[in-house]
């Protein structure tokens, strides 16, 4: 199957920025249209907010033909919103200077990112003149959104309003998930396989109502979705900043994800993946963490074991074999609300006894 780009911004490399809170789904979704470019040769950018890399990993281990490691590129440790300058820019233009350029790049900005920033940075002269936003695609975690993770809290906004009467919103998670939505030249609303018809219906309404301009959204599950639906939108979103309100615009620097916090736990070998996991989903709950992933080795295993958290949603794979040479070492990524207790995260997951 081929995909095809429209032929405005003609000579231009088309750029898709995904954007979409931690865990949506951005990642799979990714992965899915690698896997079913039909030879279109797609270089990736993926940014975390995490220090490791996980993401960039875990599309290595995809094993995807014609996906070659040099055309995934990691910009890890911090938000793209934040490094555009320093790190976006020349990423992309070494990227379109290669004798052999993408025919289309695909951003994954990290889950706390702010697209708006991101979107302004294609307006920098040495971007703008080779590449064009093909579209921005906001992925939503259907289920998140339903169990009400990004609304406010009526009391507690009432209460800050009497205080300061130009409070926006009393969770910060609320701001970038809207910010993403704003931004969004299509939004997915992902996970549907966890909510039922009438819920996601809800949803679909619920969203048209955050976006001021009318925009498609489409449903999927595992982010299966055909990529001539993904790429090839031809939205030119640099030239439209204006139609993408963000709560950054009126903000003076200060950035939301000043709220979260991110760090990595190293873990020794396990005796069981469900243990592990069991655990991690208890030390989630006691602590209120938002995203956990990485890596383990489990004892008497070849292969690597890859962990997902969204919440105190939890998967597991062993993903692929442990490489030649490469440290048998595990590690998480914990992302949550500033405050975490860092310390005592890192003792729960690393207690065997399962004392949270
Ligand atoms: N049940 C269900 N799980 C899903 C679906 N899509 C993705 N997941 C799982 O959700 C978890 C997070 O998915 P990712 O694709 O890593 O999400 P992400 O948005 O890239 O995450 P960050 O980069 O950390 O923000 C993984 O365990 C996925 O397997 C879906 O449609 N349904």
């Amino acid at each position: 199957m081929s995909v095809t780009s429209p032929v405005t911004n003609l000579g231009k490399i088309p750029a898709t920025i995904i954007t979409g809170f931690l865990g949506a789904g951005k990642t799979t979704l990714l992965r899915h249209v690698l896997e079913h470019a039909g030879g279109r040769r797609i270089a990736v950018i993926v940014n975390e907010f995490g220090a490791l890399g996980i993401d960039g990993d875990t599309l290595r281990a995809c094993g995807i033909t014609g996906c070659d490691d040099e055309d995934i590129v990691e910009l890890a440790n911090g938000c793209l919103c934040c490094t555009v300058a320093d790190d976006f820019v020349p990423t992309m233009e070494a990227l379109i200077s290669r004798p052999n350029p993408p025919e289309h790049i695909v951003i994954e900005t990290s889950g706390l990112a702010l697209p708006k920033p991101l979107l302004k940075a294609f307006n920098w002269p040495s971007v703008r003149a080779r590449l064009t936003v093909d579209g921005v695609i906001a992925v939503v975690d259907a289920p998140a959104v339903h169990a009400g993770r990004f609304a406010d809290d009526p009391e507690d906004v009432a209460r800050q309003r009497a205080a300061d009467p130009s409070l926006d919103h009393d969770n910060p998670l609320a701001e970038v998930y809207e910010d993403q939505l704003m931004s969004a030249d299509l939004v997915v609303l992902n996970k549907t396989d966890l909510l039922t018809t009438a819920e996601v219906d809800a949803l679909a309404v619920q969203i048209a109502g955050i976006i001021p301009r009318a925009v498609k959204l489409v449903r999927t599950t595992e982010g299966r979705l055909d990529p001539a639906v993904l790429l090839g939108l031809g939205s030119a979103a640099e030239d439209d900043l204006a139609a993408r309100p963000s709560h950054h615009d009126a903000m003076d620097g200060e950035h939301e994800h000043d709220d979260f916090d991110s760090f990595v736990v190293p873990i020794g070998a396990q005796a069981s993946a469900e243990a592990l996991v069991a655990r991690l989903a208890a030390v989630t709950e006691a602590h209120d963490v938002l995203r956990m992933k990485g890596f383990a080795v489990v004892e008497g295993k070849s292969m690597r074991l890859a962990v997902q958290g969204v919440g105190t949603r939890f998967r597991q794979q062993f993903d692929r074999a442990w490489k030649p040479g490469e440290p048998r070492a595990g590690s998480i990524v914990v992302i949550g609300r500033q405050g975490l207790d860092r310390t005592a995260i890192a003792a729960a997951i690393n207690d065997a006894t399962g004392a949270v």
